[in-house]
């Protein structure tokens, strides 16, 4: 059993929405095909991955480093004889071999896109879909059904008026979602609070509207913010300050006693333990939203599940950055809190599998071998092509 090729891509997800930091009007992301000489149904297994969002493609990585480890490392090296697969573990420890420690980003982003491709291979040679593979493996058999997700966007487009807005969240509950979220940071403080009460007129309560703020804030703004939003009872206040800035993350727990989110942009099981040793953030209400994707893929997440235990952190606590079907399966696999979804945003790449309509906020799962992306077309018609 080996993996034989390992292919990708940069695909364009540009658009021509902004916030508060970034516009994505140049946005990538790599897809990367896994090809195995395995045959299921006649045909090799492949495995797919992309990188979420908003960190663009990272192909030039993995052509001058990661794929050459896995391709010239001792096949027999990269196998769970326990379940007769590829391992996924061995294979993280080959691409990350002479990569020095601390400085994540990047080159976690590659990693891991290839890991979400092996993992997707795994599941598929066993015949399962993921979650279900981890559940079983991790977590005495027993899955989650059903995944809360809710519906994320509420972007600064060119000429988008409050009335769009409210267009848009009124199609998001329209499909199930109880939970929308909404961009705040790139308009004046009184400007946004005029458009999140045009999204509560139509959402109908603060605890059905979490905002994001994308680091943009200094301790001051973030804190003027805090005082503002507070009044309105939202799900959650994200990411007011840089992602690195724990001494700021701290100092605002301090003046917000409603829930706040952080972690997308924490690629490590280090930086995230840093976050929750450093940040303030409250096990009892707070919201962390790593990225298997962006941050070394599910291996690494895995330790960082280890961390938030350690730490006392519930696994429930986790509602994952990125939209995709692989935080998907690790929520329901691995029981985290839920999973972030762009059901308009962010195409082909955003939204669940096809046919599985949400339902009063929670998503299920497609019932297919891997993560599910087979059981997506629109997805699926772009990996195809790779392998
Ligand atoms: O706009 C982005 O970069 C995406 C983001 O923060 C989110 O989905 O929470
Ligand atoms: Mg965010």
């Amino acid at each position: 059993m080996r993996i034989t090729e390992i292919r990708e891509k940069t695909v364009s997800i540009a658009s021509p929405m902004a916030n508060a930091y970034i516009d994505f009007s140049k946005m990538t992301c790599s897809v990367v095909a896994v090809v195995t000489d395995v045959v299921r149904d006649g045909k090799p297994v492949v495995g797919y991955g992309f990188n979420s969002n908003g960190r663009y493609g990272q192909g030039a990585l993995m052509r001058e480093r990661f794929i050459d480890r896995v391709l010239t490392a001792n096949p027999d090296s990269l196998v769970d004889r326990e379940h007769d697969n590829l391992d996924p573990f061995a294979i993280w420890k080959t691409l990350m071999t002479n990569e020095k420690p601390g400085g994540h980003g990047e080159r976690s982003v590659a990693v891991g896109t290839i890991d979400m491709a092996v993992w997707d291979a795994v599941a598929k040679i066993e015949g399962k879909p993921l979650y279900r593979l981890l559940a079983d493996r991790y977590r005495g058999g027993e899955a989650d059904d059903k995944v809360w997700v809710y519906a994320a966007g509420g972007y600064y487009y060119p000429g988008k008026d409050h009335g769009k807005l409210q267009d848009e969240m009124r199609g998001y509950l329209d499909r199930g979602y109880k939970v929308v979220k909404m961009k705040i940071g790139a308009a004046s403080l009184e400007e946004d609070l005029r458009r999140i009460e045009a999204v509560l007129a139509v959402v109908g309560d603060g605890k059905y509207l979490a905002v994001d703020a994308n680091g943009r804030f200094d301790l001051k703004t973030a804190i003027a913010y805090a005082k503002a939003l507070l009044p309105y009872g939202l799900f959650w206040y994200e990411e007011a300050g840089d992602p690195l800035d724990y001494a700021l993350q701290a100092e605002l727990a301090g003046h917000y006693p409603g829930a706040l989110a952080t972690g997308e942009n924490l690629f490590s099981h280090q930086d995230a333990r840093n976050l929750l040793r450093y940040g303030g953030m409250r096990p009892d209400r707070d919201w962390l939203q790593f990225d298997c994707a962006l941050s070394y893929g599910l291996v690494e997440y895995m330790r960082t599940l280890d961390v938030m235990k350690e730490l006392g952190w519930s696994t429930r606590r986790v509602v994952p950055h990125g939209g995709h079907q692989m935080s998907l399966n690790i929520a329901a696999g691995l029981h985290l809190g839920g999973n972030e979804s762009y059901p308009d945003v962010f195409q082909p790449f955003g939204g669940f599998a096809d046919g599985i309509s949400v339902q009063d906020g929670y998503v299920g799962l497609p019932q297919v071998p891997g993560v599910g992306f087979e059981a997506k077309a629109a997805l699926y018609e772009v990996m195809r092509q790779l392998a």
